[in-house]
């Protein structure tokens, strides 16, 4: 038995154009495995790719090529099971605003085929925080009781599998802080988790494993922390008295630019050299410091580093 809880393997989908619009490649042939147990963060700008891929896990999209399997099972020749292993949040708050949450998570309940006595819908009630809600009008419902209704929605049948389409677009930190700790509080329980977010610095905070997709491609796939190390540069922003033509033979191993007549610019990879070893090239170079700064980069900036290489025109991303 696999140990990944999602496998993707060559998955392709180009939405069909009309006599107006083009074909559109969506999905270009990615690949992904995401571990059993893992907490998954799938990293993208608009119209990357992200909806695609998990509507199509959702058996909503039907796949142009390749394939995927969830929990094992084949989504082509084993829908059943493989939609019985997950659980899916989606992006929009889609409701019937007259049931009640209690009603909404029932009727779920029976589409999934969950005996009435196999039902956890007081416990996902509690668990969301809405059991003073049970019996009101889903409409009366706040955008974030909402949206926490929607994960309860996604657990009805107990998968081992949850994803979380964009879930705290326009929630408040209070909220998005909740829905988080409840997310942990399932993964913690041994759910997978796979989460799409705009939302970089939570996915470095919450993932342990990071994809970025770009253009229907996947960019990167990786722990975070590797992700993290691989591309994280410091920029030092060094002033010197001396007027400057060209680059200084001893700064020329790094990644040096000269911004204007007494600044340089020089990145390092914090893995590779550390700020000591710029300020004894300065030296060597018999440059005269007389300001100096430094900037990290965080995760948007890493984002923006690998997804730019293949990064086309805006409206093509919109
Ligand atoms: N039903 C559709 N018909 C035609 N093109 C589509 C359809 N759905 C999505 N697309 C296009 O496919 C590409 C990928 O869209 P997708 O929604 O998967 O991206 P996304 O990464 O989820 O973006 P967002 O973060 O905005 O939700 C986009 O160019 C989008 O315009």
């Amino acid at each position: 038995m696999t140990q990944n809880a999602i496998e993707i393997k060559g998955l392709d989908k180009v939405y069909k154009g009309s006599k107006n619009a083009p074909d559109k490649h969506a999905l270009k042939s990615i690949d992904l495995n995401i571990k059993r147990g893992s907490m998954f963060g799938l990293l993208g700008p608009n119209g990357a790719g992200k909806s695609t891929t998990i509507n199509i896990l959702a058996g909503l999209v039907n796949k142009t090529g390749g394939s995927a399997s969830i929990w094992g099972f084949d989504i082509a020749e084993n829908p059943r099971n493989a939609k019985a292993s997950i659980g899916i949040v989606p992006q929009e708050l889609v409701f019937d605003a007259f049931f009640t949450p209690r009603e909404m998570l029932e009727v779920q309940a029976g589409m999934y085929g969950v005996a009435p006595e196999d039902r956890i819908t007081d416990e996902l009630l509690r668990a969301v925080r809405l059991e003073d809600k049970a019996n009101a009008y889903s409409r009366t419902l706040s955008g974030g009781m909402k949206r926490r209704l929607l994960i309860a929605k996604a657990m009805v049948h107990q998968p081992p599998i949850l994803v979380l389409d964009e879930p705290t677009a326009g929630v408040d930190i209070e909220l998005r802080q909740q829905l988080w700790e409840y997310v942990r509080e399932l993964h913690a329980k041994g759910t997978t988790i796979v989460l799409t977010t705009h939302y970089l610095e939570e996915a470095e905070e919450l993932c342990d494993e990071i994809a970025i997709i770009n253009h229907g491609e996947v960019v990167a796939c990786e722990p975070t922390p590797q992700l993290l190390s691989r591309i994280e540069e410091k920029e030092i922003l060094i002033t010197v008295s001396e007027s400057l033509t060209e680059m200084p033979k001893a700064l020329q191993d790094f990644h040096s630019e000269i911004k204007s007549d007494h600044l340089l610019a020089v990145k390092i990879s914090k893995e590779k050299y550390t700020v000591g070893e710029v300020l004894n090239a300065c030296s060597d170079a018999k440059l005269t410091i007389t300001d100096i700064s430094t900037a990290e980069s965080d995760l948007e900036d890493i984002f923006l580093q690998l997804t730019s290489s293949t990064a086309g025109s805006k409206s093509d991303a919109a």
